[in-house]
């Protein structure tokens, strides 16, 4: 019996259309994510990573535009084109409406964390007060009841004494707590679906361990699938079931993680973690025993890396020209 995956990425295509050029960032993307799975979108800077996952939630603002593709949750077209018999390409009459989207699909069925949790929390208002209010609106309940729910997220995502911490203002908390709220947030409608853009990223490397290892301990209690964004192949190695490597736009290598580290197919792949074997030995047998017994796949824990810069570059060229998928969706 073939199980349906939750989220069915299949084509989906992603345009800048600016006056240099068309920027193909999203150029034709295929991949899925099952029930439970944490899957890794991996790339340098510049590869598409996060266009693709505005993407999944119709969140791209102009002159991005999706062209092509489509994105199917649970059976539900999130997105999808089909041609006409002119060779135009129009949306599909069965894709959720932009009210569908904001009502039941976004924040409630797939949520969303971002790199910096200040872009997402509002400076003026308190952190408690911000999780209560998301949870009114998106679970229905009352005041009182919803502020329960928020402490006891907080306490769920590690805030220590979150009774105390409820009327605290974003400044208050440091850059690892924030993401915890975060994540507190996104887990308090109890999504299918995660979303994480780099949550990580900017936080410092005892912290990002700290959180990844929240997220494996969440993940396992709420069952949450995940697609998680990426650069760091340390980071994919640590939480990811599956990854695809993505460079220009495309997915150049899809694989199990344990078959990406053992078994990489593609160069690209290797590029991105070339710098691991120049790592002195010392330095990764003690990055091990630090990470012993937190994660049963310690030995690929060390696998921490720098992406060579020799490649950033060419990722962010504008390529011009529409590809034959390329063709500008008709609007509406
Ligand atoms: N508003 C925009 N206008 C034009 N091009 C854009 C715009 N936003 C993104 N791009 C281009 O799309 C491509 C993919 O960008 P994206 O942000 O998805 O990369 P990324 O892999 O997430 O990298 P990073 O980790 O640096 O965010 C890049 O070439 C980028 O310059």
């Amino acid at each position: 019996m073939s199980q349906e995956p939750l989220l069915r990425v299949e084509e989906l295509t992603t345009h800048f259309f600016t006056e240099e050029g068309v920027v193909r960032a999203v150029d034709g993307i295929s991949f899925t994510v099952n029930e439970g799975e944490i899957v890794g979108l991996v790339g340098e800077s510049g590869a598409g990573k996060s266009v693709a996952a505005s993407s999944l939630l119709r969140l791209v603002e102009g002159p991005g535009e999706i062209v092509d593709g489509e994105v199917t949750f649970r059976g539900e077209t999130l997105f999808g084109v089909e041609e006409r018999s002119d060779g135009e390409l129009v949306q599909r009459d069965e894709m959720l409406s932009n009210a569908e989207m904001r009502e039941r699909i976004r924040g409630r069925e797939i949520a969303i964390i971002f790199q910096d949790p200040m872009e997402s929390l509002n400076p003026v208002f308190t952190v408690g007060g911000q999780l209560r209010e998301f949870i009114e609106i998106n679970r229905d309940l009352g005041a009182d009841a919803a502020k329960r729910e928020a402490i006891d997220m907080l306490r769920e995502v590690g805030i220590p004494e979150p009774e105390n911490r409820y009327d605290d203002y974003p400044h208050q908390f440091s850059g690892g707590m924030r993401q915890r709220v975060l994540i507190a947030m996104a887990l308090s409608c109890e999504p299918s679906l995660i979303i994480a853009d780099e949550p990580t990223t900017a936080l410092d490397v005892t912290v990002e361990g700290q959180i990844l290892d929240l997220v494996d301990d969440l993940q396992d209690k709420y069952d949450t699938s995940f697609i998680w964004v990426t650069h760091d192949m340390g980071v994919i190695a640590e939480i990811c079931d599956r990854v695809n490597v993505m460079y220009l736009g495309e997915i150049v290598e899809q694989a199990d993680v344990e078959q990406l580290f053992y078994d990489t197919k593609h160069p690209y792949t290797c590029l991105l973690y070339t710098s691991l074997s120049g790592l002195p030995r010392a330095i990764r047998d003690v990055y091990k025993r630090q990470h012993r017994g937190h994660h049963a796949r310690s030995d690929q824990s060390a696998l921490r890396l720098s992406v060579p810069h020799s490649v950033s570059g060419r990722a962010r060229g504008v390529r011009s020209g529409a590809s034959g998928r390329a063709r500008r969706l008709r609007a509406g």
